[in-house]
Parts: C-alpha cells; sequence; structure tokens
C-alpha cells in the first residue's frame, strides 16, 4: 500500500516506522503548510498533524480522490462540514479519536458502566486525562469521546475543564512530561468510588490502529470509524 502521511510528527514517524515494517511504502510526507501536495499514486492518506491543519490536510486528500484516515484531534467542530465534503466528492473517510484496540474496547466498557450507573444518581462522574507536555489541545479528543458516550446514557448535558455545575461532567486534563495518553473515569459518591482506567505505554497502539484502518479502508467508499474496522461494539 501506498501511503501518504498528512504530518509528520511523533505519530508520523511511529506511522512510517511501521508501515514500513508491513511492507507498505510513504509515497508521501507532509510537514508544513508549505508543501506541496502531490498524492500521486497514493492509495490512501493518514492525517496525524496539528488542529489548524487537519480539516486542509483532509479536503486536498479527498480533492485528490484519495480515502483518508484522520487521528488529529481538535478540530471536530468541523466534522460534519468534513462528512458533506466527503460526500460531495463520493470520497473514504474515517476518523478516531483514538485507534488503539484498547482504547477502542476501553469505549465499550465506558459505554456499559455508564449505563449500569445511570439510575444512581448519588454517584458525581469524572474524567481525568493525563498527556505530554506537549500536546496542543485539552481535553484530549478520547476524553471528549469517553464524556459524549456518558451523556447518551446519563443525566448530563455537557462537560466542563472547569468547575462542574450538578448536570456537567468535570474533566481534569493533566499534562506531565513524557506520558502518551491515559484516561481514567471515575464514580464517586459518599461511601465509595467506582474506577476504570486505560493507559498507553506508548504510541504504538495508536500507531498500529491507525495502519490497520488504512488497510482496511483503502478500496472502500464512505464515513466509516474504528467500530467498522474492529467490528466491535
Ligand atoms: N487518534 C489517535 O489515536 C491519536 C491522535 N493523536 C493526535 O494526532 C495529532 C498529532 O500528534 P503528534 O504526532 O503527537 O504531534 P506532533 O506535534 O509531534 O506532530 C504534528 C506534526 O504536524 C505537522 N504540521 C504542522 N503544520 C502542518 C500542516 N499545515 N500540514 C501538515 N502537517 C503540519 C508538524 O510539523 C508536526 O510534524 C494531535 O492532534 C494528537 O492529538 C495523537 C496520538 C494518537
Ligand atoms: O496527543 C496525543 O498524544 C494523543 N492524542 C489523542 C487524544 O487527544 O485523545 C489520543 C491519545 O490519547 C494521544
Amino acid at each position: 500500500m501506498k501511503i501518504a502521511l498528512l504530518g509528520y510528527g511523533r505519530m508520523g514517524k511511529n506511522i512510517e516506522s511501521i508501515a514500513l515494517n508491513r511492507n507498505h511504502t510513504i509515497t508521501l510526507k507532509i510537514a508544513d503548510a508549505n508543501s506541496d501536495y502531490n498524492f500521486s499514486d497514493a492509495d490512501v492518506a493518514i492525517d496525524f498533524s496539528v488542529p489548524s491543519a487537519a480539516v486542509n490536510n483532509i479536503k486536498k486528500a479527498l480533492d485528490a480522490g484519495v480515502p483518508v484516515v484522520s487521528g488529529t484531534t481538535g478540530w471536530l467542530d468541523k466534522y460534519d462540514e468534513i462528512l458533506d465534503y466527503c460526500k460531495s466528492k463520493n470520497g473514504t473517510f474515517l476518523y478516531a479519536s483514538n485507534f488503539s484496540l484498547g482504547v477502542n474496547l476501553f469505549f465499550e466498557l465506558n459505554k456499559k458502566l455508564s449505563e449500569l450507573m445511570a439510575g444512581f444518581t448519588e454517584y458525581s462522574t469524572e474524567i481525568e486525562e493525563i498527556h505530554h507536555t506537549q500536546k496542543l489541545d485539552a481535553p484530549s479528543g478520547t476524553a471528549i469521546t469517553l464524556a459524549e458516550q456518558i451523556i447518551k446514557f446519563n443525566n448530563y448535558t455537557n462537560w466542563t475543564l472547569d468547575q462542574p455545575k450538578s448536570n456537567e461532567i468535570h474533566i481534569a486534563a493533566k499534562r506531565i512530561e513524557n506520558v502518551p495518553g491515559t484516561h481514567e473515569i471515575t464514580y464517586s459518591s459518599e461511601i465509595d468510588s467506582i474506577s476504570i482506567k486505560h493507559t498507553a505505554h506508548s504510541r504504538q497502539g495508536f500507531a498500529m490502529g491507525a495502519i490497520i484502518a488504512a488497510e482496511w479502508i483503502k478500496d472502500k467508499k464512505g464515513v466509516f470509524s474504528m467500530k467498522d474496522v474492529l467490528n466491535i461494539g
């Protein structure tokens, strides 16, 4: 498979190394806004860039008729615009706030636990996410996905980074040197606490998941998620 890498930072480089081991080739690397977007014979584009560049990167790939996998976080206010754009181009697009198998299993656990806790209003809910200090966005895309899943099943209406009101889920976003990504959800009452936690030990799971998604999507048309790829949930 010929891969165009849109973004060549920590994730881009991890993806490159795993992709080469799986006998794929990298035919394009875009590292900044001034790069030449020459997709030529790319089978798929993988976007792990910065929030301000993701929409442009994705549109450029769709313009060239190249299926796109995007893991960049912090741009999701434009998600519907990208869906419309993808449909108008009869293109292919897959976004995930987190590509690791472990986090996608954790998403399913989160849904089940939040459904179970829905009637027990004596428990308040908090999400904690910890990432490296270079991360540009807060809260993490994964924490937002977790909060949105809980909001679907519970009486909460939104999430906040600030002091929460009773209808809000508090997300505590912490930044500590070299942490690849930790997410913990805690339900607390006066009497006890219940927590579930996912800890990434490296970026390998994110990178591997993105490549598996790219391999899966390359000959398909439409808009997909990691649930389609992993066939879970
Ligand atoms: N969905 C997932 O599983 C994961 C998502 N991420 C997200 O992926 C994104 C990238 O993460 P990292 O690689 O750690 O960041 P990074 O800062 O190491 O790399 C970002 C790269 O984007 C490049 N860039 C800047 N402007 C650009 C432009 N206009 N066009 C193309 N590239 C441009 C930068 O040169 C840099 O090389 C972040 O939004 C992060 O939150 C990170 C890990 C896993
Ligand atoms: O920026 C990161 O590093 C990560 N970003 C993603 C997010 O915002 O959820 C996924 C992962 O946690 C690492």
